[in-house]
């Protein structure tokens, strides 16, 4: 039986406890499966459908004790969003349909730890996000982004989950909550995609929002040209006057000193302005070689969210997405062998589906596993032929340090191994056409930024470093034979 005043402090600014019934002691008491799905059922005419799949869907109701409703949610961000704007409406929903107070609380899934949550204030209604066919037409053509690149096509898993949220988040109240979006994470892992999603979402939202998406390439380059056409001024109001600028790659920023002094004021007048800032790296501002350390710290005042390689699972829908979207009629089984091939870079995966799609019209057969394979066994052999494979590379790194190779994978911190290590994962960058989280997960699951830094590491020693110079020279030659 319920104690009212036991719930007193979650509920003091409700004034409806006379009316209420208990879970226990009430005369109907909804189970919790009935309590979910009627919350799905109100959630889906109240959120978008991007919204439903991100809060809602991603979301799992693990258990109903007295009135205390426990839901597990992805991450700390949607743990947040909840707080904010889910929370009241649940026990409002619940109240004006069962009759029954429920204590909603949140856990964050992995961490195991339940917090009792006081319902937020309530918010107000999320006006509809929908347009017209014809309008999503003319904003995209309008727009410099690409149009493939939205929520709808964005497949979310556990490596993404959070900066999506994250993403979302934003195009909902820009320039509000987490400024500047800082998304980064290794080549073709979806960053770019999620960037300009927002980017479509904002418009899709307000048709008159300025929105300008540059590569960081685009913005030097235009500023250049401002300088040689004396257009400073105009290159300034088109940069200042934006309510969302987006730029792709910033880590390019490094050692350009005229690019940063201008992005410096450039973000300074946005922020001030509350206009949002998206930006992406494949490494976190701090490890970005020289940018300014006002820079580095501009770029921390918001989140930064990391994008990690998708587990099986996320491929193998990142695949049939992919293939629904083409047409393609391919079984289960073939995607997921696809999808078992290629385990560190969105990109290529999308490549090898293509591959395999055009080995089956040039054989004249439907697409099948073997055939699949057949695909991809050449592309193996033609990657071969052009490179060397990592394991090659930590073999004779190890024999030529007499080492082991595990130790060379290992995570041991001494300095007699992790030279050699780092030698190796410099030279699987430099010698291979491997990405940087393929070699991460090839030196024993570690992270893309640690080959990042082994090879800015390797790199920067052997300008000073004779042996270690003469060292590398000679595994490359070893590498050679
Ligand atoms: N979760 C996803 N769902 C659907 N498509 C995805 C996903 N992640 C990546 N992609 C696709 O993979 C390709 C590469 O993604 P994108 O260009 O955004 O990567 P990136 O992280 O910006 O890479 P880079 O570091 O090279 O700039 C794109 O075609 C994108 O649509």
């Amino acid at each position: 039986m319920l104690n009212y005043s036991s719930t007193q402090n979650a509920w003091g600014n409700i004034s409806f406890y006379k009316k209420t019934k208990t879970l226990e002691g009430g005369v109907y008491v909804p189970n919790l499966d009935e309590i979910w799905d009627y919350l799905k059922e109100q959630f889906q005419t109240q959120f978008t459908r991007i919204g439903y799949q991100t809060w809602i869907d991603s979301a799992k109701p693990l258990s109903l004790t007295a009135n205390t409703l426990t839901i597990e949610v992805p991450s700390q961000l949607h743990k947040e969003y909840w707080e904010k704007n889910i929370l009241t409406k649940i026990v409002e929903n619940l109240y004006a349909h069962f009759g029954v107070e429920v204590n909603p609380v949140l856990t964050v899934a992995g961490t195991g730890a339940d917090t009792p949550q006081e319902p937020a204030a309530p918010t107000k209604t999320k006006r509809s996000n929908q347009v017209s066919e014809a309008e999503e037409r003319d904003f995209l053509t309008n727009s410099h982004l690409n149009s493939k690149y939205t929520f709808e096509t964005f497949v979310t898993g556990t490596g993404n989950q959070m900066a999506h949220a994250a993403a979302l988040v934003v195009s909902e109240e820009p320039g509000v909550l987490y400024n500047p979006l800082f998304l980064y994470g290794g080549v073709g892992l979806g960053k770019t995609h999620l960037m300009q999603a927002i980017g479509h979402q904002l418009l899709s939202n307000k048709p008159d929002t300025k929105v300008k998406y540059v590569t960081s390439e685009t913005f030097t380059n235009d500023l250049v040209n401002s300088i040689q056409t004396n257009t400073q001024e105009r290159f300034r109001r088109e940069y200042r006057s934006v309510d969302l600028l987006m730029v792709d790659d910033v880590q390019f920023f490094a050692d350009k000193e005229a690019t940063q002094e201008e992005f410096f004021h450039t973000f300074n007048d946005l922020y001030e302005d509350k206009k949002q800032i998206v930006l992406t790296s494949d490494r976190l501002p701090n490890e970005i070689p020289k940018l300014q350390d006002r820079l580095v710290s501009r770029f921390k005042w918001g989140l930064s969210v990391d994008i990690t390689p998708p587990d099986l699972e996320t491929r193998i829908a990142i695949l049939r997405n992919k293939a629904d979207a083409e047409n393609l009629d391919i079984p289960d089984d073939t995607l997921s062998y696809i999808a078992g091939q290629i385990d560190s870079n969105v990109r290529e995966l999308e490549g090898a589906l293509i591959r395999v799609q055009a080995y089956a019209t040039m054989k004249h057969a439907p697409i099948a596993t073997s055939l699949a394979a057949d695909a991809l066994k050449s592309l193996k052999l033609n990657d071969a032929t052009n490179g060397l494979s990592i394991v090659k590379i930590q073999e004779t790194v190890a024999k030529y340090y007499h080492i082991t190779v595990s130790e060379i994978k290992g995570k041991k911190r001494i300095k007699n191994i992790v030279v050699p290590r780092q030698i190796a994962m410099y030279l699987a960058r430099e010698l291979t056409d491997a990405s940087l989280p393929k070699i991460g997960i090839e030196f024993g699951g570690k992270d893309h930024t640690t080959v990042i830094h082994a090879h800015e590491k390797i790199s920067q020693s052997i300008t000073d470093d004779q042996d270690l110079k003469n060292n590398v020279a000679e595994l490359k030659n070893l590498l050679k034979r």
